[in-house]
């Protein structure tokens, strides 16, 4: 039997809700299940919801009705709750449909995981320890052992970008940098690239610095870290060059020059991605033990509760979750 992939509903306050509600709407959800408040589902919209227990009930589900796996312990209230604002109700809602379908995962009940945004500030405000999904479920997936090491990457049709870094203040991330991490970055990048039939990708690395640090006139990290880290990896057989500058490696992986860019911070790398548009973007966790996908968008608090949140991304995200499971056997 093909396994479902479990779909979590976001920040109950932002566009999440409506977008699970519009894929399912138009059909572009099948197999999935929303893990979810069937009331905050209703408010963004979505049409029949048949709530069921887990995914060995999901033959019972009529045609044309979305099934919502309900986690416990969410807030009351949820559906009251203001569109757009940060609200630590909304946070702990969202961190609770993202453990328990990591729970159903976990149980063998589900495929893969594909989760709508979720807001760092309601996650905190809730009291949730970890800054956004990629550190959460690095830590579910964990069990009683060391957690897995793990790296964000945002992919479209033109790029693919992983990150050595992801959610610290810059001047932290900087600190960050360091040859392991960027062995280890390159590594994993490396691995995933067979989900996508690449067994030897080309991978081109940014520097940190501008213009990679013009031969240690802007910077030294190119020279000290991350060319011997490239190198290091050469040495084990991963296809990798650079350091090149930050600000044309992109355009040279769009024309077609490589397959990935690992890239040092978060803006460095998303930003190229974000431009391209923010409705063919998925973000992908690499290194965890199962499939877990996202839009590359977030709670879009401006337009939350307007029915006009463009569900293309959680869609893209959805087709690219399947993929992977295929992928994987
Ligand atoms: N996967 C996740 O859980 C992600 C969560 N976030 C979080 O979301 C929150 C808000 O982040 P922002 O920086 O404001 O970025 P955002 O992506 O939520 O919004 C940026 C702009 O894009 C527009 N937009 C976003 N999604 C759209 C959609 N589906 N259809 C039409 N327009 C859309 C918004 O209206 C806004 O003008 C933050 O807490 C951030 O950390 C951000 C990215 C991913
Ligand atoms: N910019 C993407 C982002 O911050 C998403 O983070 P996560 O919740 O997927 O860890």
């Amino acid at each position: 039997m093909k396994l479902p992939l479990l779909v979590t509903m976001g920040d109950p306050a932002g566009v999440g809700p409506e977008i699970v509600a519009a894929a399912f709407r138009r059909g572009q959800a099948e197999a999935c299940i929303a893990v979810a408040d069937p009331a905050v589902l209703r408010r963004a919209g979505a049409g029949m919801l048949a709530v069921i227990e887990g995914p060995a009930d999901l033959a019972a589900v009529p045609p044309g009705c979305l099934p919502v796996i309900v986690p416990p312990g969410l807030p009351p209230g949820l559906a009251e709750l203001p569109w757009g604002r940060v609200d630590a109700r909304a946070g702990a809602a969202a961190a609770a449909c993202i453990e328990h379908a990591v729970r159903v995962l976990r149980a063998g009940e589900a495929a893969a995981i594909v989760t709508a945004p979720i807001h760092k500030e309601a996650l905190a405000a809730a009291g949730v320890p970890f800054p956004g999904h990629t550190e959460m479920l690095q830590a579910l997936a964990a069990d009683a052992g060391e957690p897995p090491p793990v790296r964000m990457m945002l992919a479209n049709e033109e790029l693919r970008v992983v990150l050595v870094t992801i959610h610290v203040a810059l001047r932290e991330a900087i600190e960050l940098v360091s040859f392991e991490r960027v062995l280890a970055t390159l590594r994993i990048a490396h691995a995933a690239a067979a989900a996508w039939g690449q067994a030897r990708p080309r991978i081109a690395v940014a520097g940190l610095n501008p213009h990679a640090g013009e031969g240690g006139l802007f910077g030294r990290e190119e020279i000290e870290i991350i060319a011997p880290a490239i190198e290091a990896a050469r040495a084990e057989g991963l296809d990798v060059a650079g350091p090149f500058p930050p600000d044309t490696v992109f355009m040279r992986a769009r024309r077609g020059a490589f397959d990935i860019v690992v890239a040092m911070t978060h803006d460095h790398g998303l930003i190229p991605v974000k431009y391209l548009g923010v409705e063919q973007g998925v973000n992908v966790t690499l290194g965890l033990p199962f499939v877990r996908t996202s839009p590359d968008h977030g709670t879009a608090f401006d337009i939350a509760g307007q029915g006009v949140a463009d569900p293309s991304s959680l869609v893209a995200a959805i087709r690219w979750a399947r993929a992977a499971v295929a992928a994987r056997g």
